[in-house]
């Protein structure tokens, strides 16, 4: 049982798992932490980490990066101080040689949980910021790959049962057009994502995605004289209305010869509105100031016009009245996700439950920085009816974790950027990896 003051200050207590693989456990032994500082997919520095066990098995993980960082993430240490900006993290992986070595070389770890606690206690902030949540969480997610190894189980099934989760077959939402804090367009939203939710398997899923994206490359050579790219290898044509943005995803659904629908090809917004957002409940789309009743109008426009199935971070992460009014709108039609509002905290995923903020939450593991806590931030979701989907960040490595950790769970969604791009398709690759590995394991939403 663990309790969690949530920000309304009321004290929330919910069943957060250990984590154990085996009733008698599986104790890890490290013997040796490397870490070294390796490029992510925008060319800034981030930290990649590798644990040895004493049978010789070394897991490696690397760390993801934001860009449109939510005020209330874990926080990354990067050198000179600044958050973002392609500064290296060569404070970090000191931090890693130096301090989280020496503590994970001299103790044995039963749980992961237990492992993620001796982190953060050595850590001793709230936020990560003294270690880095970079530092951290590669650790934690090499941990992880080791205690899955130590219990002789794929990483998504060792996942599954130390969660006591159904395995599931993610539905992608493919980042096929990017703007906001993602791409050097005027587009005010930050991705318009394509989900294949009516496809028999991953594979078929991902092939679709693929087809539509190539579909979307033609449309778009065609209308435009150049189109950029965005962070996640989505398209960023010089468009600046979602409008538009939606007719081209439309349409190109139409030319690779499928139906746009909620019930087969759907789209999935993420209007990311802390870009947008003037504070105080005021927004700017498109040159226009909105108060929230219009943002929502405005929403519940887009949703009668085109087969949405979700929006993410459809207001900023500290307007909980737009939530709220969002919400009464338009809960009950689509799914509504939160990102930035509840960055993968178990205690503000239960106090969006209680104040009927959203009705899913959007999981990335670095947000919070700690594998055992992304897994509760999961827990808390679901055992209030929430539905999750899991994420990669804006800045990415070739790490799979997060397609293990969405089938593993059996959130049912991810979202890994575009069907293009090494650091993206590597996810995908992954699923279609697991799935041919374990056909049986069921595709679709949770
Ligand atoms: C993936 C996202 O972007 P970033 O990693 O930049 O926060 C997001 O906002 O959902
Ligand atoms: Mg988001």
């Amino acid at each position: 049982m663990n309790d969690y003051t949530g920000h309304h200050n009321r004290t929330i207590t919910y069943d957060a798992g250990e984590y154990v693989s085996h009733p008698t456990g599986h104790a890890l032994t490290i013997s040796t932490v490397t870490a070294e500082q390796i490029l992510d997919s925008r060319g800034n520095p981030t930290v990649r980490v590798s644990l040895r066990l004493d049978d010789g098995f070394e897991a490696v993980a690397s760390a993801p990066a934001g860009a449109s960082t939510g005020a209330f993430e874990a926080v990354e240490l990067r050198d000179g101080g600044s958050a973002y900006g392609g500064l290296g993290v060569q404070g970090a992986v000191t931090a890693v040689r130096t301090e989280i070595g020496p503590l994970l070389t001299h103790h044995s770890y039963n749980t992961i949980s237990d492992l993620d606690r001796a982190l953060r206690d050595l850590d001793g902030t709230p936020n990560l910021a003294r270690l880095g949540a970079n530092a951290v969480v590669a650790v934690s997610i090499a941990a992880t790959r080791a205690f899955a190894h130590r219990a002789e189980l794929p990483l998504h099934r060792w996942l599954s049962l130390v969660t006591g989760s159904a395995e599931r077959m993610p539905v992608p939402h493919f980042n096929v057009l990017n703007g906001g804090a993602h791409a050097a367009n005027a587009l005010d939203f930050q991705e318009f994502m394509i989900a294949p939710v009516q496809a028999a398997t991953e594979a078929e899923a991902v092939q679709t995605g693929a087809e539509i994206y190539h579909a979307l490359a033609r449309l778009i050579r065609e209308k435009y004289a150049a189109a950029g790219l965005g962070d996640e290898g989505g398209f960023a044509p010089p468009i600046d209305s979602a409008e538009e943005a939606l007719d081209l995803l439309v349409a190109a659904i139409t030319d690779a010869g499928y139906t746009p629908g909620v019930d087969s090809i759907a789209i999935a917004m993420d209007p990311a509105a802390n870009g947008f957002s003037l504070g105080g409940g005021r927004y700017r789309l498109a040159g226009r100031e909105l108060a929230r009743d219009e943002l929502v109008d405005y929403y519940e426009n887009l949703v009668d016009s085109y087969p949405i199935r979700s929006i993410e971070d459809g207001f900023a992460e500290d307007d909980h009245e737009g939530w709220i009014a969002l919400s009464e709108r338009l809960a009950d039609r689509i799914q509504l996700v939160g990102d930035d509002l509840y960055v993968t905290d178990a205690a503000r995923i239960l106090d969006g439950a209680h104040e009927h903020y959203s009705t899913a939450a959007l999981i990335k593991p670095n947000q919070i920085g700690t594998v055992s806590q992304t897994l509760d931030a999961i827990a808390a979701a679901r055992s209030n009816g929430m539905a999750c989907m899991v994420s990669h960040r804006s800045g990415e490595t070739e790490d799979t974790f997060i397609a293990d950790l969405a089938v593993g769970t059996g959130a049912g969604q991810i979202k890994s950027g575009a069907p293009a791009r090494g650091e993206r398709v590597a996810k995908y690759n992954r699923l279609t990896q697991i799935e041919a590995q374990n056909p049986t394991i069921p595709y679709g939403l949770a």
